[in-house]
């Protein structure tokens, strides 16, 4: 069996990357969506093992001892990682595994795996960015503020990203997505 992709979706919290991840994995059968670790608390609604793998900060750690973890960053106080094992398990097995991870995350994966494709959503402006940050209603107004200025910081790296995606319209932006990983998954689905 031929060893399936690898995708890294990155861009700032807010544009949108969770909501078309999710229409993503509906629309291509094959797609995986990798679970990463975090030592950041549950938002209301998340689940363990389905959202995030919730971690203390020891665990976290002890994961970064083991080499359990194929990259990890520190991103605004928590540490979030994305698990060795499970990534190779559904590579091996052929489907399109989906990393959703920050922009530092995001080359170290290009590093460990070149032929990897890194995907940058983008939102329309910063004024949408933070209209959506706040809609969606999860963050405090410190956070809001760390998270606008990591968006500054994110977008300015937007093109060493293979492809930038504008989230404006939800169903052109899937669209979009989609084309795009399936294209990819073609050349190895044989
Ligand atoms: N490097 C890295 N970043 C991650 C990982 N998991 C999530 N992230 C990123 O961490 C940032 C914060 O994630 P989160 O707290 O869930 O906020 P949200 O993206 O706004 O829903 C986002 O940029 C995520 O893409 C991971 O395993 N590794
Ligand atoms: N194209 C879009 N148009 C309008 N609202 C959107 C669009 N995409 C996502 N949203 C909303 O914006 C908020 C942030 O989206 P989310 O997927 O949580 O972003 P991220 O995972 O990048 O932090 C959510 O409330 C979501 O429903």
């Amino acid at each position: 069996m031929r060893r399936g992709n690898l995708f890294v979706i990155s861009g700032p919290s807010g544009a949108g990357k969770g909501t078309l991840v999710a229409r993503l994995v509906q629309a291509v059968p094959d797609a995986w969506v990798s679970v990463s670790a975090t030592t950041r608390s549950p938002r209301a609604g998340e689940v363990d093992g389905v959202h995030y793998q919730f971690k203390t900060k020891e665990q976290f750690q002890q994961l970064i001892d083991s080499d359990g973890l194929l990259e990890w960053a520190v991103y605004g106080s928590n540490h979030y990682g994305t698990p060795k094992a499970s990534v190779q398990e559904h590579m091996a097995a052929g489907q399109q595994v989906i990393l959703e991870i920050d922009v530092q995350g995001a080359f170290q994966i290009r590093e460990k795996v070149p032929e990897a494709h890194l995907i940058f959503i983008e939102p329309p402006s910063m004024k949408v960015l933070e209209q959506r940050l706040r809609g969606r209603d999860t963050e405090t107004e410190e956070v809001i503020q760390q998270r606008l200025a990591a968006a500054r910081v994110e977008l300015s790296r937007k093109m060493e990203y293979d492809i930038q995606l504008v989230n404006d319209n939800l169903d052109e932006a899937v669209s979009q997505l989609v084309s795009y990983v399936n294209e990819q998954a073609e050349k190895t689905r044989g």
